[in-house]
């Protein structure tokens, strides 16, 4: 699992072991923060059981997400099956909720909901908040639920199965709850219901307290490691080098491509030049024309040739922080007509869940502190910053459209507020 994400600008801190606060980005000299590294061993088992809980909602299992408001039982609408709603009906005090994010409730019950947000602006683009249905027994079974939670599965749903009900949702616990979902890289479409005493040793399920959830992605970027190095020639730069970055719970790896000697540059000099690049395996592998990732890629490390030092983040971020699999629903979302961003909200994610505090912490392993950045997404320049890394200045990168990928840039300026120049 890559280390996912919270918002964009505004990097959540890491809960320190004994609860209070720590500092993400007050490390002297660089790497994670002299409270985090005082408190590696805790930091890592949090990591560790949100990461097994996130592996038993992929699986189909339920899990416990606690609270002082009390304990949720919760199973994924994607991936619940038979067996897994026995286990919930067997942990849970009464009959389930789903759990949707209030744009995809408001699709499910064919009308807005007041949190759900609209239009173009910023605000439009990180809905808030949680929506609780009661469901018809019809729709409580594992095809329904699917169809429930995926746009584009809709099919799924039985025809006359009556109508789901608003109702209620315990907010702290909901909104911990598709939290986990997001991390777990699943449709945020969640069967939640109080659990029975004593069911979590009874049914043998995992436990895990929500801001341990909540807390996940700022405290894995924190906890990154460099773990491998190994020069790689490349076509375009042969002085290239790879360093891969680990997250105390070993989940899936972040590179650094290093051209040249970057960390080497005088403070006088041009702060190096640093492109903090989402994985994208349709556009960076396949060349995929839906975007314009392939081109920015090797244009960035073209660059970097020629300046001769540069450093190119790979982030183990696809989809912008939902997943390969999300993004490609939200690719049918766009052929029947929503832009990128609507789609993504369709599915119940915010525009972007990407989280660069990642990137910030790779940077300052690497001994950079100020960076010039070549990008056209001001988020990024917002997210840096907040992380405390000095954007010296913005290098423009932009490719021409290609006849499939027009609509997508012009979404990415008009509604990401992406720079033109
Ligand atoms: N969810 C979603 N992700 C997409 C879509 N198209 C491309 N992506 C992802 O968007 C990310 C591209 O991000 P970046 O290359 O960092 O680009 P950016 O945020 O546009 O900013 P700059 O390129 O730096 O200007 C990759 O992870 C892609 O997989 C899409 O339609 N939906
Ligand atoms: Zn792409």
């Amino acid at each position: 699992m890559s280390p996912p994400s919270g918002r964009l600008a505004a990097p959540q801190r890491p809960p320190s072991a004994d609860g209070g606060p720590a500092d993400p980005g007050s490390g002297a000299g660089g790497g994670p923060s002299a409270a985090a590294a005082g408190s590696g061993a805790a930091l890592a088992s949090r990591l560790r059981a949100v990461h097994r809980a996130v592996g038993e909602l992929r699986r189909g299992t339920p899990v416990l997400l606690r609270a002082p408001e009390g304990t949720l039982c919760l199973a994924a609408a994607e991936t619940v099956g038979a067996c897994g709603l026995g286990e919930l009906a067997a942990a849970a005090a009464a009959p389930p909720l789903l759990l949707l994010a209030p744009s995809r409730a408001a699709a499910v019950l064919h009308r807005p909901i007041p949190q759900c947000g609209g239009g173009a602006d910023a605000a439009a683009r990180e809905p808030a908040g949680v929506v609780a249905l009661r469901l018809p027994p019809a729709l409580l079974a594992p095809e329904a639920l699917r169809g429930l939670a995926d746009p584009t599965a809709e099919a799924l749903l039985p025809p006359e199965a009556g109508a789901p009900e608003l109702v209620p949702a315990v907010p702290a616990l909901s909104g911990a709850a598709l939290a986990l979902a997001k991390l777990a890289r699943l449709l945020p479409a969640l069967l939640a219901a109080p659990a029975a005493e004593g069911s979590a040793a009874r049914l043998d399920l995992l436990s895990v307290p929500a801001d341990w959830a909540l807390g996940y992605p700022a405290t894995a970027a924190t906890s990154l490691v460099r773990v491998a190095e190994a020069a790689v020639p490349l076509e375009d730069a042969p002085d290239a080098r790879i360093v891969a970055f680990r997250a105390a719970d070993g989940g899936i790896e972040h590179l650094a491509i290093v051209v040249g000697r970057p960390e080497d540059r005088t403070p006088e000099a041009p702060a190096p030049l640093v492109r903090v690049h989402s994985e994208c395996f349709t556009g960076d592998l396949l060349g995929s024309l839906r975007c314009d990732c392939g081109p920015q890629l090797r244009g960035a490390i073209r660059r970097m040739a020629a300046e001769g030092a540069g450093v190119l983040l790979y982030l183990a971020q696809e989809g912008r922080g939902i997943g390969l699999v999300n993004k490609l629903r939200a690719y049918r979302l766009q052929d029947t007509g929503l832009d990128t961003l609507d789609a993504n909200r369709a599915l119940g994610y915010a525009a972007d869940e990407r989280n660069f505090l990642v990137a910030a912490t790779m940077l300052r392993a690497l001994g950079l502190g100020r960076v010039r950045l070549l990008t056209n997404n001001p988020d990024k320049l917002a997210g840096l910053a907040a992380c405390g890394i000095e954007v010296a200045g913005r290098e423009a990168h932009r490719f021409e459209a290609n006849g499939v990928n027009d609509r997508y840039l012009a979404t990415k300026a008009r509604r990401f507020g992406h720079l033109l120049a």
